[in-house]
């Protein structure tokens, strides 16, 4: 049971919902096994981008994935989104990760053996036979986060995964996602608002220009070792040109607006 990561290639892409042209002009290329974040000011199309990778949302431009055009979902990409609403709540834990598995046909026992697997990657064997209700917001992550897993996707796409979890929590599986990250192999296309996340867990960070038509401002290499010390001066440079790289985005957006004199700060 193991996964290999791949590349993603993304080439002058434009992204338009109900007409409107969210995204403009992205050019992206990820590595296989890469960990990348996307930030950017709210509303500028880190979702779009994340779903247009999922193919849930037509490309007009080029995603490839391992080399091969996204013309739609598919089982090489797995998402996980904000809200735990995405498990069904009249399944286990364990139902909901053989979900996957139980749709491509895989056998009972390959099942079980894939969910045990999965399960206790996350550390929630214990909770197996729960249901979803029965579980903390940080448990029902987990699961969410095997549920895609069992699948053994090439990709994982997460948007805002712990952006509904109290700081606590969510430093626990921040930690814990980077265990998983190494253990599988996958690349990962990580949507947050929260700057210190994506330094803690990124290889590469990429911020977005405010939108409409929102496109790439920078592209940060994290070169630093793991785990992550905040406290480590590189690390409060780098946190500091995040801040404010995407600082001035809002600024301009809301100046744009005539609603803002001084600076504001992500
Ligand atoms: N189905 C849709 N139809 C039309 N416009 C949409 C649709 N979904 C999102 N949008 C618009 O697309 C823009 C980008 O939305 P998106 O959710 O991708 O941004 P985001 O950067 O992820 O936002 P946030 O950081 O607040 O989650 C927003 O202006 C939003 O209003």
């Amino acid at each position: 049971m193991s996964m290999t990561g791949s590349s993603i290639a993304i080439n002058q892409l434009s992204l338009t919902l109900d007409g409107n042209e969210i995204v403009s002009q992205i050019d992206l290329q990820i590595a296989a096994g890469e960990f990348v974040c996307l930030l950017g000011p709210s509303g500028c199309g880190k979702s779009t981008l994340l779903n247009a990778i999922a193919g849930f949302v037509p490309a007009n431009g080029h995603i490839r994935v391992a080399g091969k055009a996204v013309n739609g979902p598919g089982v090489d990409r797995g998402v996980v989104f904000q809200s735990s609403e995405a498990l069904f709540p009249w399944l286990t834990v364990r139902e909901n990760v053989e979900y996957g598995p139980r749709l491509r046909g895989v056998s009972s026992r390959k099942r079980a053996e894939l969910a045990d697997h999965y399960l206790s990657l996350v550390g929630l064997s214990h909770a197996a036979d729960k249901f979803p209700d029965a579980l903390s917001g940080g448990m029902r992550q987990r699961a969410q986060i095997a549920r895609v897993l069992v699948n053994e996707p090439s990709v994982v796409l997460m948007d805002e995964p712990f952006g509904a979890l109290d700081a606590q929590t969510r430093e626990v599986l921040q930690r814990e996602l980077d265990r998983i990250w190494r253990a599988t192999g996958c690349t990962i296309v990580f949507v947050t608002h929260d700057i210190w996340e994506a330094i803690l867990l990124a290889d590469r960070i990429v911020t977005m220009t405010a939108g409409p038509r929102a496109t790439i401002k920078t592209i940060e290499t994290v070169g630093l070792p793991h785990p992550r010390d905040p406290a480590d001066p590189s690390s409060l440079a780098l946190y500091r040109r995040l801040r404010d790289d995407i600082g001035a985005e809002v600024t301009r957006v809301l100046r744009a607006q005539g609603l803002a004199v001084g600076e504001v700060a992500a």
